[in-house]
């Protein structure tokens, strides 16, 4: 796990088709993929083995001279680091066993460590420090003694613990698999080919047939065949932090909107925290939906009175100078503001140092009072299953009560969305929200070694 300065990151991004030219829709994929992994990016395709282009920074920077390649197989990545170097960009190639594959992966393994440890010890050799290398390794050593891509990858489920939504390219063929509690989403797109996407919104450029890939289901491509298993069943684990920041408004996973979860979100906090205001502002960008479920149900006016400055990036997963970011991302409206009693919503808290900031622009700016909703329960514990959310004394709400947050963030009233009410909002049972009660699921911690 990632040291004690580090900061929130958050999820990756992953792609994998069997298509005309799927090196060219791996990029665009990817391009929609982008809010999901802003380090570094990097495609796979097979010609005659396995060829990568990869490299720190944005799709586009990254892909500059284009991808002359028209292969059929290809995977893809768009990275935020959470285990191993930020220069590790992904997919990366693992040699084992006299076989070599590329992967691509979201999420973090919980026993990462223990489980190389023993992997050395058997004479295995590991030549990258993140933990998605394990993956690799253990999928090639069980496929050297099973011969089968599905055997190999029902071994890896037995090992392997925590989140892990991956794409493999390995012999002229593609393997794909979702880990059995399903903690990162994963979409199976079928047209003139086979896709598969973090997000149902990456692949809705090649297809409208999609579904998400099970927990503990495994497809393989070969030949232009694609077959699929569930290989393991256990109680699933969504990970709630999807709909309520990372996946995109347009996206739909697990059957349910992210946009209309986010909007039930607001409307649910408008129930439980009802805010004396004149109008309803949001926290731009992932904010905005919360808010005008909170304006729609409490009947205040909803305006734009913070203005985004689209050229800078998502502060959540920017390690260092965030408060400056803050200022030159966010800028108020003063006209929507001034003499106004503001019912401010965002979508999370995790340090503090965006709302408190904002806070303060909106009194700058005039308003009479600032009541701040916020559409999610208190962030109190960390997260070890993909998203680096930080050691616990980073987190405003670790330790405090949500009337010493309030001092601390200079709101004339704050109020969070309860568990209940989020549950009710997402609508789904099956969730893991870890982060918010403390209670991890069993599966990615119950390992002996
Ligand atoms: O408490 P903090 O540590 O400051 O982080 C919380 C903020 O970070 C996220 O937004 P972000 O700026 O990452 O992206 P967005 O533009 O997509 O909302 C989240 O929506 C909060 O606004
Ligand atoms: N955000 C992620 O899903 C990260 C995947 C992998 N653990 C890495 O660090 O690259
Ligand atoms: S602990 Fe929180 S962020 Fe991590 S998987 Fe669970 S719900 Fe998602
Ligand atoms: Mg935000």
């Amino acid at each position: 796990m990632r040291g004690e300065s580090i900061v929130i990151r958050e999820k990756c991004g992953i792609f994998a088709a069997y298509a005309d030219n799927a090196p060219e829709k791996a990029y665009y994929s990817l391009l929609s993929l982008q809010h999901r992994g802003q380090e570094g990016a990097g495609i796979t395709f097979w010609e005659n083995g396995i060829k990568t282009i990869k490299g720190i920074g944005l799709v586009p920077e990254v892909f500059k001279g284009g991808i002359e390649s028209k292969s059929s197989l290809a995977i893809g990545h768009v990275r935020y680091s959470t285990f191993g170097s930020l220069t590790e960009v992904q997919p990366i190639e693992v040699k084992c066993c006299n076989y070599k594959l590329a992967i691509a992966h979201n999420g973090t393994l919980t026993n990462y460590l223990p489980l190389r440890e023993k992997y050395e010890s058997e004479g295995f050799k590991f030549n990258s420090t993140i933990d998605t290398e394990l993956i690799g390794v253990a999928f090639l050593k069980h496929y050297k003694e099973l011969g089968d891509e599905f055997k190999a990858m029902e071994e890896v489920f037995n090992e392997v613990r925590g989140a892990y939504s991956v794409a493999i390219l390995f012999d002229g063929k593609i393997i794909v698999a979702r880990d059995p509690a399903g903690f990162r989403p994963l979409a199976y797109g079928e047209g003139d080919g086979f896709y598969f996407a973090s997000e149902n919104s990456g692949l809705r450029m090649f297809t409208n047939k999609i579904r998400d890939v099970f927990p503990g289901e495994v497809f393989v491509v070969e030949e232009g065949e694609i077959y699929s298993k569930v290989l393991k069943k256990l109680p699933h684990s969504h990970c709630v932090f999807e709909y309520i920041y990372f996946a995109r408004p347009d996206s739909n996973i697990e059957g349910v909107s992210v946009y209309l979860a986010r909007y039930r979100m607001g409307v649910e906090l408008a129930r439980e925290s009802p805010a004396p205001g004149d109008v309803v502002i949001a926290v731009p960008d992932s904010g905005r939906t919360a808010a005008l479920g909170f304006a729609h149900e409490s009947g205040i006016p909803y305006m734009e009175g913070l203005i985004k400055n689209r050229y800078i990036g998502r502060t959540f997963i920017m390690p260092s100078g965030r408060e400056l970011k803050v200022k030159l991302k966010l800028s108020p409206v003063r006209e929507v503001i001034e003499g106004k009693r503001v019912v401010l919503v965002d979508d999370s808290i995790v340090r503090g140092t965006t709302i408190k900031r904002i806070v303060k622009m909106i009194r700058d700016a005039g308003a009479e009072e600032v009541h701040v909703r916020i559409s999610s329960p208190p962030i109190r514990y960390p997260c070890y299953m993909g998203i680096d959310i930080p050691t616990r004394h980073e987190l405003i709400a670790a330790w405090r009560t949500v009337e010493d947050i309030r001092r601390e963030i200079g709101a004339d009233s704050l109020a969070y969305l309860s568990i209940e009410g989020l549950k009710r909002a997402v609508g789904i049972e099956d969730l893991c929200m870890a982060c918010l009660t403390g209670h991890y699921p069993e599966w990615a911690f119950d390992f002996e070694l």
